[in-house]
């Protein structure tokens, strides 16, 4: 059993890594729940996940009510969020209750917006049932639903009052999104730790596999990294939070090229855009190309994206550009980029131009 605080004052909470802890959830919840019921939304998905939280629930005496939505992408969206919110007002929700987030980091995001705007905000739980959710998304308090303009264009900051992880749910989740959850992995090592990368070469095979050990490694470094940045900078405002939006620029233009669908996995497209991260900054004089070719390589070794063609895009980099400047880090005009100058040695670089992002990325189809 692990726990990490993430140390943001009367807003501060725990994560808790503990195999088996959806059984104990009731146990563990009991304390916040001060006898009310707990809603939970999920997808239609996790069935067995919510049936064995749901029991947990009833064992220490709360009450939940299931609100079950579609799963996938398309339901981070204002159809899904409006009946999300209409359900928890039918239920009687108050300010000061709390919302179980059961799922991905679909179900996180938009649970967590939901109740960051329910009665002007009430309290919700995080219980990420996706690699992704459990080392990424239920932490830091980022909620969102995409628009057709393009990704999590519409959120809040809102953090939950508590994460529940636990890492053997992941033995139902597919291996396709078992790799993409993996990526987000991998990007806290080239943010700023070359030594998690390498053990990430050294463990990612073996993690995918089902390596429950190299899981929980991998979950408890990852949410203390996390927890780490987020309390520097909640909000995104230093630039130090921005770190955690590697390969993102990139990768949310790849994702809203492919119309936020089963062709490219959220994880998949940010493996793809870490890649493009470090071969234009190869390209900008800064990177060695080795470090670029050793992202590549490992990436491509656990069957992720790693350039344009492998994510399935051939876009012309004009059109990438152009989804680009919906990036919510987008400054008077222009666009700060996360670059590196190596592995475990990125920044945030106010000088590049959209043009020549647009010119590297042809130069990639060519290449390819
Ligand atoms: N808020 C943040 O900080 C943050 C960080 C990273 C990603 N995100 C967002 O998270 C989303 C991607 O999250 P995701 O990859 O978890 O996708 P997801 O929520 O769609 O889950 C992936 C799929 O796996 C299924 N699933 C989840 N857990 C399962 C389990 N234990 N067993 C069987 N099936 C299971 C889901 O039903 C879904 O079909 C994107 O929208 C992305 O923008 C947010
Ligand atoms: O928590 C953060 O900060 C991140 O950037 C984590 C990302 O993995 C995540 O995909 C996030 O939702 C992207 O944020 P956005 O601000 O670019 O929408
Ligand atoms: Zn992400």
């Amino acid at each position: 059993m692990t726990s990490v605080h993430v140390a943001l004052g009367t807003r501060g909470y725990d994560i808790l890594i503990e195999a088996g802890a959806l059984a104990r959830a009731g146990e563990l919840l009991a304390p916040i729940a001060k006898g009310r019921s707990m809603p939970i939304v999920t997808d239609a998905n996790l069935r067995p996940q919510l049936d064995a939280l749901a029991a947990s629930l009833a064992d220490a005496g709360i009450a939940s009510e299931a609100i079950v939505v579609p799963p996938g992408e398309g339901s981070k969206s204002w159809t899904t969020l409006a009946h999300v919110t209409e359900r928890l007002l039918d239920l009687g929700l108050e300010r000061s209750d709390h919302v179980i987030a059961l799922g991905g980091g679909v179900i996180g995001d938009l649970v967590g917006f939901a109740a960051s705007i329910m009665k002007r905000g009430c309290k919700f739980v995080q219980v990420p049932t996706s690699l992704l959710a459990q080392v990424d998304s239920s932490v830091g308090g980022k909620t969102a639903i995409n628009t057709p303009a393009g990704k999590n264009l519409v959120g809040a900051f809102h953090q939950p009052s508590f994460v529940l992880i636990d890492p053997l749910v992941l033995e139902t989740l597919p291996p396709r999104q078992l790799r993409a959850g993996y990526a987000e992995v991998v990007k806290y090592g080239l943010i700023d730790d070359a030594g998690f990368f390498g053990w990430c070469e050294a463990h990612g095979a073996s993690l995918l596999d089902g390596d429950i050990e190299a899981r929980e490694v991998a979950i408890a470094h990852s949410v203390a990294a996390k927890a780490r940045i987020v309390a520097e900078d909640e909000r995104e405002t230093s630039g130090r939070r921005a770190l955690l939006n590697l390969g993102h620029t990139f990768g949310h233009a790849l994702e809203a090229e492919t119309g936020f669908s089963e062709r490219l996995l959220h994880g998949e497209a940010v493996a793809a855009g870490m890649a493009l991260a470090f071969a234009f900054s190869v390209e900008e004089g800064l990177c060695d190309p080795a470090d670029a070719d050793r992202v590549a390589a490992h990436l491509k070794a656990v069957g992720l994206p790693h350039d344009l063609l492998s994510a399935g895009v051939d876009a012309p980099g004009q059109r990438l550009v152009d989804h680009m400047r919906h990036d919510k880090k987008m400054e008077g005009g222009t666009l700060p980029f996360l670059l590196a100058r190596g592995i475990g040695a990125t920044y945030l670089d106010r000088t590049v131009s959209l043009d020549r992002v647009a010119a590297f990325l042809d130069r990639q189809l060519v290449a390819a």
